[in-house]
């Protein structure tokens, strides 16, 4: 047993003071950052003087997309940043997941925020969730994104316990991609991989979505070390306060993996429930000091298990 001075040791470095809102709405309530205008009637993005209204395809926003053309059908899911409802265009008769994010927030979250939305905008990647269009009303920031009839990786898990080692190929090489997109195109940490961020179709096609927890590389340290996201999912070089980079994603990932094969979080005991864990710091000491979790050999294969070895190299 450790004692409490050890873990003085794990250092989590603490948010930013939170800027009011009205630090970056313009006069006339338009959300603005840097390049970027947000407003009811959608996004902008201005560069070198010329704005231009750009879909996640590149393509020309039609502004004739708008809020009241959205019809909910349900809720399908609720994060710390919001709800996510399923609509449907009332004239196309088309699904979309309509992500609400609260803009009381703090000045890094809201960072982030614009930073998904660029990373959205630009996507050129199969294996990102396309971004349609985006509004600011009210307070709220609302993303139209593209609608994953399977929801997410976290909510399978649920339903079917594991997921065997041919399947999970698939799902790790379309993760790999799309990783590999934000990495070596968009130089982005993606910073939150858990399962809930990865989101399934029916056609088997799992896209990255989330990157309001991402970061540009090229960003300063500050900006890179702060904490937003999931501890469970994090790098020991992340939780301990170390530089981390690119690879923290994949660490992030390998879990992911891992707790798909064998049907339950790595580091937690598998009779215990969802976050049965003994306790917060205890987890995070023992990602930071023990051995990282493999696969067992008795139970997979023996390219399962040294593919999940790879991760952690
Ligand atoms: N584009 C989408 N298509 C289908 N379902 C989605 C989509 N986006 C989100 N969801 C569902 O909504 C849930 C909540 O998503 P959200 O991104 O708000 O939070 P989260 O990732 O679960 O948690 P956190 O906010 O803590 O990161 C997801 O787990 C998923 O089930």
């Amino acid at each position: 047993m450790r004692s409490k001075k050890d873990l003085k040791q794990l250092k989590l470095a603490l948010p930013p003071q939170e800027a009011p809102i009205t630090d970056f709405l313009t006069a006339s309530g338009t959300f603005q950052d840097g390049d970027l205008l947000l407003n009811q009637k959608g996004l902008r993005l201005i560069s070198e003087g010329k704005e231009t209204q750009q879909t996640s395809e590149g393509q020309e926003i039609d502004f004739q997309f708008n809020l009241e053309d959205l019809e909910t059908i349900k809720v399908i899911g609720k994060g710390s940043g919001g709800v996510v409802q399923l609509v449907r265009h009332k004239w196309e008769g088309k699904f979309f997941a309509l992500k609400a994010i609260q803009m009381n927030i703090q000045e890094t979250v809201r960072k982030q925020i614009v930073q998904e939305l660029k990373i959205n905008q630009a996507s050129q990647c199969p294996h990102i969730v396309v971004c349609y269009h985006s509004f600011y009303h009210n307070g709220v920031i609302s993303l139209v994104l593209e609608y994953m009839d399977r929801g997410s990786l976290a909510d399978i898990i649920k339903q079917v316990k594991t997921i065997l080692e041919p399947y999970l190929a698939v799902v790790c090489k379309q993760v790999l991609k799309g990783l590999v997109y934000l990495h070596n195109e968009r130089h982005v940490i993606h910073r939150d991989i858990k399962p809930s961020n990865l989101l399934v179709n029916q056609k088997g096609e799992v896209k990255i979505t989330d990157f309001g927890v991402s970061a540009v590389l090229a960003s300063s340290m500050g900006q890179r070390d702060t904490f937003v996201g999931t501890y469970n999912y994090m790098a020991p070089e992340r939780i301990s306060g170390s530089t981390y980079n690119y690879s923290s994603d994949i660490w992030s990932l390998g879990l992911v993996a891992l707790e798909c094969a064998i049907g339950h979080f790595p580091y937690a005991p598998a009779e215990q429930e969802e976050g049965g864990w003994l306790g917060f710091y205890e987890l995070l000491e023992t990602i930071v000091d023990q051995p990282p979790p493999s696969a067992p050999p008795d139970q997979f294969s023996p390219e399962f298990c040294s593919f999940i070895s790879a991760w952690y190299v």
